[in-house]
């Protein structure tokens, strides 16, 4: 008798769906087990409102728990950077599958980079991490807040509403949309989201067969690297709307695998911030993460993430 195949629960989007289908994908292709996909709506789908105001990205989140929870569904996939730091009751995150490219992109009118872009351009982001390093460059454009679907904002683009809009590389890639980049910013102007990139690949604790099967998607470099850039954020109490970026990347020595993490907070409006960066071993991660924000706040960071916008 064949096992029955694992059900997969996923949001409705083009971004989810996609980043679903790879993980099922990857666990039939390793396991010979089939995966079935199951649609789950969240509140964050069928709102208008800003995502600030109702809470931040974790309402996508909470929707596919409740699912698994209730045994609906088998596991999970979350885009890492919309999880919350805390640790679920009862959910193992069984496996953080490699990294696609973490940095953040502009898909601007006319194949423009952001330079190009003159004083008065029309840039939009929903992030207001991405609209404090946006004024932070001193480039005179005007941000604008929007949200929506990765078709919306790109939209707004295509239509003349704006000049440019700033997205994370990974989302486009994962549609096939690579090629309407016109910059990637260098993280040195543009730090991403902690966990950006990344996948998260949840299922019940209590299911010790499926953890050890997931296990075989984990990639330990890209679990290092999220959990010192994730620790960071958890140290700095800051939601995932605060302008925080952090980026860590992993690099083989010669003796050790490296880990280099880079971070920013600023304060809403762009006009100041702190920037500092720390380098430990591979199973150093939580450690630099919780000293390098450490280190933030010393030099004011909560300060700055508690001022807002008049
Ligand atoms: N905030 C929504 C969201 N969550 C994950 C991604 C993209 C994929 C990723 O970063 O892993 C996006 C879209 C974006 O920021 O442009």
């Amino acid at each position: 008798m064949t096992e029955a195949p694992l059900r997969l629960g996923t949001r409705r989007s083009a971004l989810a769906m996609a980043q679903s289908g790879h993980v099922a994908e990857a666990v039939t292709s390793r396991t010979g087990r089939a995966v079935e996909l199951v649609e789950i709506t969240t509140h964050g789908d069928v709102s208008r409102e800003q995502l600030t105001q109702i809470g931040g990205t974790g309402v996508f989140v909470n929707a596919l728990r409740d699912a698994l929870h209730a045994g609906e569904v088998d596991f999970v996939v979350h885009s890492l950077k919309d999880l919350p730091t805390g640790k679920p009751e009862g959910i193992t995150l069984a496996a953080v599958p490699p990294r696609h490219d973490p940095r953040d992109v502009l898909v601007a009118r006319d194949g423009l980079a952001l330079a190009e872009l003159p004083a008065g351009s029309r840039i939009g982001t929903g992030s207001p991490r991405r609209a404090a390093q946006l004024r932070l460059l001193g480039l005179g454009h005007e941000i604008l807040p929007i949200r929506g679907n990765v078709d919306t904002r790109v939209g707004y683009v295509r239509s003349g509403k704006l000049d440019g809009v700033v997205l994370a590389r990974a989302g486009l890639g994962r549609l096939g949309r690579a090629e309407e980049v016109t910059e990637t910013f260098d993280p040195l102007h543009m730090l991403p989201a902690p966990g950006q990139g990344a996948l998260a690949v949840e299922c019940a604790a209590h299911d010790a067969a499926l953890v050890e099967l997931l296990a075989g998607l984990d990639d330990s470099d890209t679990r290092a690297a999220v959990l010192a850039e994730r620790t960071l954020l958890a140290v700095l109490e800051a939601g995932c709307s605060a302008p925080v970026g952090a980026l860590c990347e992993v690099a083989e020595g010669e003796q050790v695998t490296e880990l280099y993490l880079r971070a920013v907070v600023a304060n809403v409006d762009g006009t100041d911030s702190v920037r500092l960066s720390a380098t430990g071993t591979l199973d150093e991660a939580e450690k630099i993460g919780r000293e390098l924000a450490a280190e933030l706040l010393a030099r004011g960071a909560s300060g700055l993430m508690g001022e807002r916008v008049p």
